[in-house]
């Protein structure tokens, strides 16, 4: 008999998604991004670093002080990284996130093409940049999808996907 229990295509993106927030040398957050194409094949992936040639042990990760010794003016989001190192047209995909995008990220998902943003902790709701990003994901019509442990039976069931 086949096993039955296995992951669906959210959790297994979802899975990658957070594979690759392992990679993040954040010591606070650390976030993950997986782009998938309309025939489930992942065409991007990402987590939040420093750009290239900028030496993570050189550069601050700290979040408070003088905006320019904090990480926030230098590091790329996962998103952002997922996007830029993705190897086809994103128009139509998917991308899975581990932290709900931020404004910016936000923008480049819309712009790239990127039609469902599948998310999983929205830690930051309610602040200015979750709020410009849910308006313009609104305006842009870009599908929300939060995936959590409750909602992934009614996820499957929209998507059509088979029940175990
Ligand atoms: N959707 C997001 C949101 C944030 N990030 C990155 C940016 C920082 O490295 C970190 C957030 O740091 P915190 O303010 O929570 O200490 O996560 C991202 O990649 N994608
Ligand atoms: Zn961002």
């Amino acid at each position: 008999m086949k096993r039955s229990d296995v992951l669906s295509w959210d959790q297994y993106f979802m899975a990658m998604a957070h594979l690759s927030a392992k990679r993040s040398k954040d010591p606070n957050t650390q976030v993950g991004a997986c782009i998938v194409n309309a025939q489930k094949r992942v065409v991007g992936l990402g987590y939040n670093g420093f750009p290239k040639g900028c030496d993570d042990d050189e550069f601050p990760w700290e979040r408070e002080g003088e905006f320019l010794n904090t990480k926030y003016p230098y590091v790329v989001h996962a998103e952002l990284n997922a996007i830029l190192n993705s190897i086809q047209s994103l128009s139509g995909c998917t991308i899975y996130v581990s932290l709900f995008p931020c404004n910016e990220c936000a923008k480049a998902i819309i712009q790239s093409g990127i039609r469902c943003v599948v998310y999983e902790s929205d830690k930051y709701n309610g602040t200015d940049e979750n709020i410009a990003s849910k308006k313009m994901f609104r305006d842009a019509g870009v599908e929300l999808v939060q995936l959590t442990y409750q909602t992934h039976v009614d996820v499957q069931v929209n998507r059509g996907e088979k029940q175990s």
